[in-house]
């Protein structure tokens, strides 16, 4: 059975301990439940046991019952319950069914214990004196080590290592594991003559058949530094000096060569940043250095001024002095060769300066998206114009505005275009002559969408689908040529959703971003929160940081579709899963924040 396979019915992150007996993990846990409990988790554990083991006593009636014959024995008070199976089986139990027996409404996370041989994400835990090999060896799948001091790693060893004894430390990874989990893609429906019928996807499968569509742009383009900003790299970034150049001072103040029995030394020069001492310096000699400049030959040392004295020529230093301390060594930072920045990489303020670091003014970007938009309906006006009766302004074509910019792309704007198939024939024709994404909004429903469904069944392969989530159940998806097509449902507050959940990912594929999943997540939900059973739900929400340092969220109150002021006032969108018809208050949700888009 492969991870997807295994983890396929899990909601909820499930992380595997392995350790060989002696290494203390029941101790760990002892303390790692309660530490994780205090920080909101909430979490279940799943522990391999031998093939007798026993929870109940001979003589209590459970026990006697259930020895009597009953196939479950489930006894429960108002505090809580207890189902006891008898489930014999060849070698060990199943651990997909077991999972599927957690209530995983309940909880955050799943720790397993035990099934050391499966393939689980797991922590290895390790004390040296134990004696036992290392599993990570082995096992692709371990995440991190958590080991004592005792403990000797190979050089070879990338992973994440704790200190077995740092409770805190070691729930700290835990909560990184679960803000980096995502629940497995399912697996697209094939044809089954009730999907056709009614094309009711889920968030995933309709996001897995876009992206299946979205070739990358390969067209590179050489820009000025300050132009890149936003692009996207072509190709990795190989730097072309050591930077820093040379090694230098990180303080103002005395370089020389470390020297314990020396006692003063003797200033010969100065060192200002930009110049250099040309003489290696010879012992007991020091050069008075700036921050930022070459260190001579021979000198590997600096004291800070603070902790100097000079007289005449004579310099003395107070406190300890560990060798080559306040040294910056050349390429520290980034060394001549090493790989700077990766290709496909979005150009951020930090990439920007890096890159000038280097010396690289005219990096290569790939070409950005082209993306057109219009808006259809008659009862749509632009906001420069007066408002005919029984019609609204346009806001979507500016929200999609909005939120293209931000990401990058080329926009050609056609405006609004009214309701009658020779035009709508007319603008996706010169739209997808452009462009390599047309989006429109309106006229996707079954309702008054006669005449974009007409205009597109002549132009391209057009699939109209119902979504399992709210707001956006309505999109429809296809190709117009070699050109992406998605009709966004007309709802403003469903245009922003549908974009930030299926067309922000496959621009960000195609302007050739290599990391182009979305930022997801945990928090404490400060109220409760309806869903429906089988579909997503993406309310609005704040989210900010709560009392004891955890991101707590609750929703910007009334959620209907048009609603543009739930998006204002939201900063993140509250994600419940379809398997939820709800979440309680103190129970954790995932968020996507915004900050990317608006
Ligand atoms: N019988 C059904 N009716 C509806 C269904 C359904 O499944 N069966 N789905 C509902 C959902 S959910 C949505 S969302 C909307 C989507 O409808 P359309 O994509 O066909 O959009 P329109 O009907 O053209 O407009 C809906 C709504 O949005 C306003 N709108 C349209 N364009 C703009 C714009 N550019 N700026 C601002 N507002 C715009 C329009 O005036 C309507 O109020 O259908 C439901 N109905
Ligand atoms: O789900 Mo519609 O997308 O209600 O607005």
């Amino acid at each position: 059975m492969t991870l997807n396979e295994l983890l396929a019915d899990c909601r909820v992150p499930v992380l595997g301990l392995c350790a060989y007996s002696g290494t203390g993990k029941t101790t760990l846990l002892r303390k790692l439940i309660p530490e994780l409990n205090q920080r909101g988790v909430r979490l279940a554990m799943l522990k391999h046991a031998h093939c007798n083991f026993e929870v109940d006593k001979p003589g209590k009636d459970s026990y006697e019952l259930r020895k009597a014959g009953a196939d479950q024995m489930l006894i429960a008070s108002s505090k809580r319950r207890a189902l006891m199976m008898e489930r014999p089986v060849e070698g060990d139990p199943e651990l997909k069914e077991l999972l599927g027996l957690v209530d995983q409404s309940r909880v955050d996370l799943i720790l397993v214990e035990g099934f050391k041989k499966l393939p689980l994400p797991k922590l290895e835990l390790h004390r040296a004196e134990v004696g036992k090999p290392f599993v990570f060896t082995d096992d692709p799948l371990i995440q991190g080590i958590a080991c004592d001091e005792a403990t000797q790693l190979p050089d070879s060893c990338t992973l994440p290592q704790l200190d077995i004894n740092d409770v805190a430390a070691i729930a700290d990874f835990v909560q990184g594991f679960m803000a980096r989990w995502q629940p497995v893609a399912l697996t697209p429906l094939g044809p089954s003559c009730d999907d056709t019928e009614r094309k009711q996807l889920s968030v995933q499968q309709g996001l897995d058949r876009i992206l299946a569509m979205a070739n990358p742009i390969t067209e590179q383009q050489a820009v000025s530094l300050i132009d890149s900003l936003n692009r996207v790299l072509a190709e990795e970034t190989v730097s072309p000096i050591n930077v820093p150049q040379h090694t230098n001072s990180a303080m103002d103040g005395y370089g020389f060569a470390y020297d314990p029995t020396c006692e003063q030394y003797r200033v010969v020069a100065e060192v200002f940043a930009g110049y250099h001492y040309p003489e290696p310096l010879q012992p007991g000699e020091a050069v008075k250095i700036m921050t930022g400049a070459p260190m001579p030959a021979g000198a590997d040392t600096v004291v800070m001024r603070e902790l100097a004295q000079q007289e005449g020529d004579q310099v003395r230093f107070e406190g300890p002095i560990e060798p080559g301390q306040n040294v910056r060594q050349a390429g520290e930072d980034i060394a001549l060769g090493a790989t700077a920045l990766p290709a496909g990489k979005r150009i951020g303020a930090a990439e920007l300066g890096l890159l000038a670091s280097l010396g690289l003014g005219q990096p290569k970007v790939l070409r950005r998206p082209k993306v057109a938009i219009f808006s259809t309906g008659d009862e749509v006006c632009a906001p420069d114009q007066p408002l005919k009766p029984n019609c609204i302004f346009d806001s979507n074509r500016f929200t999609l505005h909005g939120m293209l910019t931000k990401l990058g792309c080329e926009i050609i704007d056609l405006g609004i275009i009214e309701d009658n198939e020779a035009a709508m024939v007319h603008a996706l024709e010169q739209a997808a002559a452009q462009a390599d994404v047309v989006l429109t909004s309106g006229g996707v429903s079954v309702g008054d969408a006669d005449f974009i469904k007409g205009a597109l069944a002549k132009l391209g392969q057009i699939d109209f689908w119902k979504i399992a989530q709210r707001p956006g159940r309505p999109l429809a998806f296809g190709t117009l040529g070699d050109t992406l097509f998605f009709g966004l449902p007309g709802n403003p507050v469903a245009v922003m959703v549908s974009f930030m959940q299926f067309v922000q990912p496959t621009l960000r594929k195609l302007a050739g971003e290599r990391d182009w999943q979305p930022q997801r997540l945990r928090a404490v939900a400060g109220e409760s929160l309806r869903s429906r059973v089988g579909r997503t739900e993406f309310l609005r929400g704040v989210a900010q940081l709560g009392a004891v340092g955890q991101l707590q969220v609750v929703s910007t109150g009334h959620q209907g579709s048009g609603m543009l002021g739930s998006m204002s006032k939201a900063n993140c969108l509250i994600i419940i899963e379809e398997p939820l018809a709800q979440v309680q208050a103190g129970e954790s949700v995932w968020i996507q924040p915004f900050a990317d888009l608006l």
